[in-house]
């Protein structure tokens, strides 16, 4: 099975972490190499410009893609199930969380363009020239769309275009550009997309499950402690854990009272108020790590 994913830029570091933390290494190749061998011997990686990927899928160069919402819904359909697949749809299987991004429709501060009905029988520049007809489409507005290949925030001061649909995340690039956002067009993030066809294949299944377990280990702790076995309750009552903590027997204390060690998953954004609390009920050793990955 082949998964695709970016070659260079802002979303090729963090797909090979997270192939990494699913346990999918990536064997060592030498920079731009197109493939690479994972440690899943059925598993390899096509390396691939980010806006290439959802294509690639598409046309089963690869089975798996992982790009932008964004560049898959330039490239043709995306459905959120296999079931519901025409044909050359792309099925959405995972949100991965990173790479969140807007893409607006966007124009001169001062300009003659406030809304977007004021943008009939004007021009529109963008890198997403199908996503942006589908958007004027969709509003009912008839515009020219013109297609840029970059420094789209350019084109309105240079009279190529009247707006600009493009991506945006904190919003800098068109501050400095001068231009203000006039409606929201599309939200992405980085995906996991599968051909309907290899949906459901269990290796895809696996893969699904391996990025799952990654997403659900993050921002989250394993706590580990030993407590007198007559404060368990207490100690349970302060432990927000996942299905309950872990309980086992371990040797008494000195004085012969019974002792359990409890073993629990806990938000991190809990740990630091947690920990006082188990202090305080009688908890020991208490240990924290980090999650690497959580099959739920
Ligand atoms: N400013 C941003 N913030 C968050 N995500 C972004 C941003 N810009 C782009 N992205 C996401 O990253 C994807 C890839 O962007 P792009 O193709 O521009 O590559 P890049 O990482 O910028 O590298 P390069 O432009 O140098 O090829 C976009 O389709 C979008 O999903
Ligand atoms: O809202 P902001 O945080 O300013 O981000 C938006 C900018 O980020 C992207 O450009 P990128 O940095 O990828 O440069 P590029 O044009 O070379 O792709 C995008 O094309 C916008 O220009
Ligand atoms: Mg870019």
């Amino acid at each position: 099975m082949r998964i695709a994913v970016p070659n260079k830029g802002r979303l090729h570091e963090p797909t090979l972490s997270l192939l990494e933390r699913a346990g999918l290494h990536v064997e060592e190749t030498a920079d731009r190499q197109l493939y690479a061998d994972t440690v899943d011997e059925d598993v390899t990686v096509l390396f691939a410009r980010a806006a290439d990927i959802p294509e690639y899928v598409r046309d089963g160069a690869a089975d798996l893609g992982v790009t932008g919402l964004d560049q898959a819904a330039e490239s043709g359909g995306v459905v959120a199930a296999a079931s519901e697949a025409a044909d050359g749809d792309l099925v959405d299987l995972l949100d991965l969380g990173y790479g969140s991004c807007r893409l607006v429709l966007a124009a001169p501060e001062d300009g003659g363009v406030s809304a977007v009905e004021d943008l009939a029988e004007k021009t529109v520049a963008t890198e997403f020239p199908n996503v942006t007809r589908d958007y004027l489409d969709r509003v009912g507005v008839d515009a020219d769309v013109v297609t840029v290949t970059g420094a789209t925030e350019l084109t309105p001061h240079v009279d190529m275009a009247d707006a600009i649909v493009d991506i945006t995340s904190t919003g800098t690039t068109l501050k400095v550009n001068r231009l203000a956002v006039i409606d929201d067009v599309l939200d992405s993030s980085v995906r996991l997309f599968a051909r309907p066809d290899v949906a459901g294949d269990p290796k895809v299944e696996q893969v699904l499950t391996a990025f799952e377990s990654v997403l659900a280990a993050d921002g989250r702790r394993y706590l580990m402690m030993n407590a007198p076995k007559k404060r368990l309750d207490a100690v349970k009552d302060v432990i927000p854990g996942l299905g309950g903590p872990t309980v086992m027997d371990v040797e008494a204390d000195e004085n012969g009272n019974g002792m359990v060690a409890v073993h629990a998953v806990v938000d991190e954004r809990d740990v630091f108020e947690t920990i006082s609390e188990l202090r305080s009920v009688g908890a020991t050793g208490i240990l924290v790590t980090e999650i690497e990955r959580l099959v739920e």
